[in-house]
């Protein structure tokens, strides 16, 4: 389904459990930074709104998407670590690198949620300009930062 026909900020905050004493990694891709920023935003505002500690939650920042993988690598590697979230912002340029960053996030934060066994989140948008990257960080279809803020919340009780 669309992001047009689902708004990304639209949750059930039912059978959401007590997260006052999780804690939470943020890695925040700087690339299109008036994107994730507005991702990072949604996302700590989410886990906030529904009951995080803002003393557990933690930022980290890296160069791109693609060093996403690592980031969130090294903080799942952390013991006191239960989830993860990752933001980021890939847009269409005129080479096929687009393709080769997504498939390489899509893939490698895939195999870290595998290795630790924990909620490592892929909140990357993946669009072909930047006006679809801004309607999706707070803009007519929400925010992709609170869809994933609550992705690592509900998987935390699963
Ligand atoms: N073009 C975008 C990039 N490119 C940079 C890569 O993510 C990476 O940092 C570089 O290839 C060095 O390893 N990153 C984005 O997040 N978004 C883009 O649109
Ligand atoms: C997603 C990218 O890496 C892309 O923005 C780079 O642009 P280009 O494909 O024109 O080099």
């Amino acid at each position: 389904m669309a992001s047009s026909q689902k708004n990304l900020s639209d949750y059930s905050s039912k059978n959401i459990q007590d997260i006052s004493n999780k804690k939470f990694a943020i890695v925040v891709s700087e690339w299109n930074d008036e994107v994730t920023e507005a991702l990072y935003s949604g996302a700590y505002e989410t886990l906030i709104n529904n009951g995080a500690d803002r003393n557990n939650i933690i930022r980290k920042n890296v160069p791109g998407s693609f060093e996403l993988t690592l980031g969130a690598h090294w903080m799942a590697a952390e013991e006191d670590i239960d989830a993860v979230i990752c933001l980021g912002c890939v847009i269409q340029g005129e080479t096929r690198h687009f393709d080769f960053i997504c498939d390489a996030v899509a893939q490698g934060i895939t195999h870290v949620n595998l290795k630790f066994a924990k909620p490592v989140i892929f909140g990357v948008l993946t669009t072909d300009n930047q006006k679809q990257a801004l309607d999706r960080a707070g803009g007519k279809h929400g925010n992709k930062g609170d869809e994933a803020a609550i992705t690592a919340i509900k998987m935390l009780g699963f």
